[in-house]
């Protein structure tokens, strides 16, 4: 953490001033308002005697990176109180852990929607963030909604309103860039984990993307109504395969069928249910048969905490009790510190401890203004600056997801600091356009509310912004751009093209689909004349194909699945390549020489040319060479991967040199080099997990060993087993329908991108001997 600074004020006006200098250099900013507007605009910092000591120089220095001591001892009191009881969080898990079926009952707990509708229930209405036609007949969610909803939370007698901002994501990996981006803009998540299942594959990778926001989370073990349900295991789980430290609050009353509630183990309080739907909390005594489980679990509790939080450290040391504030601080501290994730339990689907999960997101999840957000400064190098989020400071706020609605392009905007108005103008820092806010709406799935403004901290969104995804917005006055989301790269694609001549349809499915998700990518291949869609898997391609059937009426023919392959060598080889044409008018001229080796998983081009024998510009051209040739590599046409190319001499004719020439000779000089080292074709191995009932444990390895999988894990539950292997994607289409015929329906699995390997060496031969037949084909 950055040193907490003592002269509070002076560092908001350093930041200010900063962007001041940054504006006036660049004609787009052209309005620099003096520092005394400055200092009228944000009255609260008007102790200008502490502003008047911070001196230019240290305001040059760079005093941007505000600590978050920083931030909150300088939030006003509106800030403080609005933001204190504000919640952003995202509901994440593995596939079918309850995820939609717990938002639902937050949204009826908090009085959001009137009635609960089941994922896949009986009523065929669905749940309220399942909105799209296919999630609903599919059970599962495909695009992350967002809500918001108000909780009534009683503490020390008086009943305080919380606000929280909710957004329900995918489990399947295909869909993981819902993830992402939901991740990317909130403060905290609830963690759905099956008290049956316990942490699955999915599990991993939620946390991992939670990892990489940095995003604090609790974790609910939802399903204690099942058969087998085990809270315990699930915890043990937890710390040992997500390594985080976690133990329980709560400890469970009654089991499976005969789940009652939960006991608070820190209040030493059983929580029951009343009411048709379990909305009435009712306090109870803990039960006599419990207590000593309690006290076992309070213990475990307090140790754990002990481990990761020096203030209960000390208190444990002195051979002390915490006091329950103690604990629930302790716990928010460790929370927020992303050392330590609170478990509750309950079930969603019978109504049991939702609601304490609710008052444990605003307990120990972290508030926007105990958040560090960071862009970076545009017109200083990128330097970082903090985002507080004070609603006087200059608006800036990321557009995370874009959807088509009824109504034109929807943008959903988290606002980091300032605020935005109706009616006021917003400009993208990448494009630098300016766009007047016609319409703002805060989003309830696929419901919309309009509202005329918006502050610091909130999630809204808005029509008629022309951006992509991930782009920063501000009001104008700064030069900042947040950093924006991990988007992995496609592993699958398949061609496609409309069945009946296009009437446009077609092209604009395709548009929306492309700006909406950055993870669906389509090009057209101009050898084979065929249009690709790449994607995360065959569900992420096949959903958005029956979304072209249904949506845009357009029924599609496609291709067989191909595998994204990649391009490598293993050898490293000097080159010499020159490229000389001489046929009337201008000749060309360029002679590049060095060495091509392998890199590790990314193309690098670089130079060391002595005495300036190939200038500047024509390096540069000859690295244009080398990134077209590494997009469609000469062995199979596919991506290359891993190459490094080194131009250490050359030679350029007075005449004849161009940058033409030397991009050429940069293409084709890498293309004849990269055949002398010894090149290989790659395919993408999958992580794969596969879960079934135990009698199919056999069937499943078989089915696993006839693809040449390598089994890297079983996990074997009281009715279920979970394999865990390494497989070539090549190997696993169809797989769905295979498992599913081998185990009456019941397997499920999961795929994601491991990493790239070298392909077998007979299909890497097939896959040349296709592409030289294609180049002859096309020749002739
Ligand atoms: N027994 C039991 N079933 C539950 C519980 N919660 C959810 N389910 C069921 O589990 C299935 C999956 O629930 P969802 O809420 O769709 O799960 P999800 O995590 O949102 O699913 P995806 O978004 O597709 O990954 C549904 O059939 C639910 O009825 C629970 O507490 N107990």
């Amino acid at each position: 953490m950055s040193p907490l600074r003592t002269v509070v004020p002076g560092v908001a006006y350093a930041m200010f001033a900063r962007s001041c200098c940054a504006r006036a250099s660049r004609p787009l900013f052209a309005h620099v308002p003096a520092r005394n507007s400055f200092i009228k605009q944000f009255p609260r910092l008007q102790s200008s005697a502490a502003a008047e000591a911070v001196s230019e120089s240290e305001s040059e220095q760079g005093a941007e990176m505000q600590s978050q001591e920083d931030i909150l001892a300088n939030l006003g009191p509106e800030d403080a109180q609005r933001l204190s009881l504000m919640r952003n969080i995202g509901i994440s898990a593995h596939i079918d852990s309850g995820k939609t079926t717990f938002t639902e009952r937050v949204l009826y707990y908090t009085g959001r929607i009137k009635a609960i509708h089941e994922v896949r229930g009986k009523d065929n209405v669905g749940a309220k963030m399942d909105s799209m036609d296919l999630e609903r007949e599919k059970g599962i969610t495909i695009q992350s909604a967002a809500t918001y909803c108000d909780w009534d939370k009683v503490e020390n007698g008086e009943t305080k309103k919380y606000h929280f901002n909710l957004i329900d994501t995918p489990g399947h990996i295909d869909f993981t860039i819902e993830v992402e981006r939901a991740l990317r803009v909130l403060d905290g998540a609830v963690l759905v984990v099956c008290a049956v299942s316990g942490v699955q594959s999915q599990t991993i990778t939620v946390d991992r993307q939670m990892r990489r926001y940095n995003v604090p989370r609790i974790t609910f073990i939802n399903k204690m109504d099942r058969m087998g349900a085990n809270p315990w295991r699930a915890i043990e789980q937890v710390n040992q395969k997500l390594k985080i430290a976690a133990a329980a609050v709560q400890v469970p009353i009654g089991r499976e069928d005969n789940l009652e509630g939960v006991v608070d183990i820190i209040n030493r309080k059983a929580l029951y249910h009343e009411g048709a739907r379990g909305e009435n909390i009712v306090e109870k005594d803990v039960p006599e048969e419990l207590k000593d489980i309690v006290e076992d679990k309070r213990s475990v509790l307090i140790e754990t905490l002990a481990d990761v939080d020096d203030e209960i450290a000390e208190i444990y040391l002195n051979e002390q009790v915490p006091s329950p504030e103690q604990i629930v601080a302790g716990i928010r501290r460790a929370t927020i510190a992303r050392k330590f994730t609170p478990v509750l339990m309950g079930s969603a689907l019978a109504n049991k401890s939702v609601q304490p999960v609710l008052d444990a997101v605003c307990d120990y999840l972290p508030n926007p203004a105990e958040v560090s957000n960071v862009a970076l400064d545009l017109s200083r190098s990128e330097a970082p600056v903090t985002l507080p989020p004070y609603s006087e400071l200059p608006f800036v706020g990321l557009a995370f997801k874009l959807e088509e609605g009824k109504f034109g392009q929807l943008t959903y905007v988290r606002v980091y600091q300032g605020m935005i108005k109706k009616g006021m103008n917003i400009v993208n820092a990448r494009t630098g356009k300016r766009t007047k806010l016609a319409r703002l709406v805060r989003m309830h799935s696929n419901e919309m509310e309009d509202v005329t403004e918006v502050h610091s901290g909130e999630i809204c969104a808005t029509f008629g912004v022309d951006c992509s995804s991930g782009d920063t917005f501000t009001d104008g006055e700064l030069e900042y751009a947040m950093t924006s989301m991990f988007v992995p790269e496609p592993v699958i694609s398949l061609s496609i093209a409309p069945k009946s001549r296009d009437n446009g349809n077609f092209s604009k499915a395709i548009n929306r689909f492309q700006k909406e998700d950055p993870t669906f990518r389509v090009h057209f291949d101009s050898e084979s004349k065929e249009t690709v869609i790449s994607g995360m898997g065959e569900l992420h391609l096949e959903i958005y194909v029956e979304r072209m059937r249904r949506e845009y009426s357009v029924d599609c023919v496609t291709g067989m699945p191909q595998v994204a392959y990649r391009e490598a060598i293993l050898d490293e080889v000097n080159f010499d390549y020159t490229h000389k044409r001489q046929s009337g008018g201008a000749g060309q001229y360029a002679k590049i020489m060095g060495i091509l080796s392998p890199a590790n998983a990314e193309n690098i081009f670089e130079s060391e040319i002595v005495g300036g024998k190939i200038p500047e510009k024509y390096l540069a051209a000859v690295q244009k060479g080398f990134e077209e040739a590494c997009e469609k590599g000469p062995l199979i046409g596919h991506k290359v991967l891993g190459a490094r190319m080194l131009v250490n001499d050359g030679a350029i004719h007075v005449v004849d040199s161009s940058e033409l020439s030397f991009r050429t000779a940069g293409y084709w000089g890498f293309r004849e080099a990269f055949m002398r080292a010894r090149a290989v074709v790659l395919e993408p191995i999958m992580d794969v997990a596969i879960t079934a009932p135990l009698e199919f444990q056999g069937g499943v390895i078989g089915l696993m060993n006839k693809r040449n999988a390598t089994i890297t894990d079983t996990d074997v539950g009281s009715d279920e087993f979970t394999l865990h292997a390494e497989c070539s994607l090549n190997q696993m289409f169809g797989f769905a329908t295979i498992l599913r015929a081998n185990t009456q329906g019941k397997g499920e699995f999961t795929l994601e991108f491991k990493h790239y390997a070298q392909a077998p060496p007979q299909l890497q031969k097939d896959l040349v001997a296709e592409f030289q037949k294609k180049l002859k084909e096309k020749q002739n």
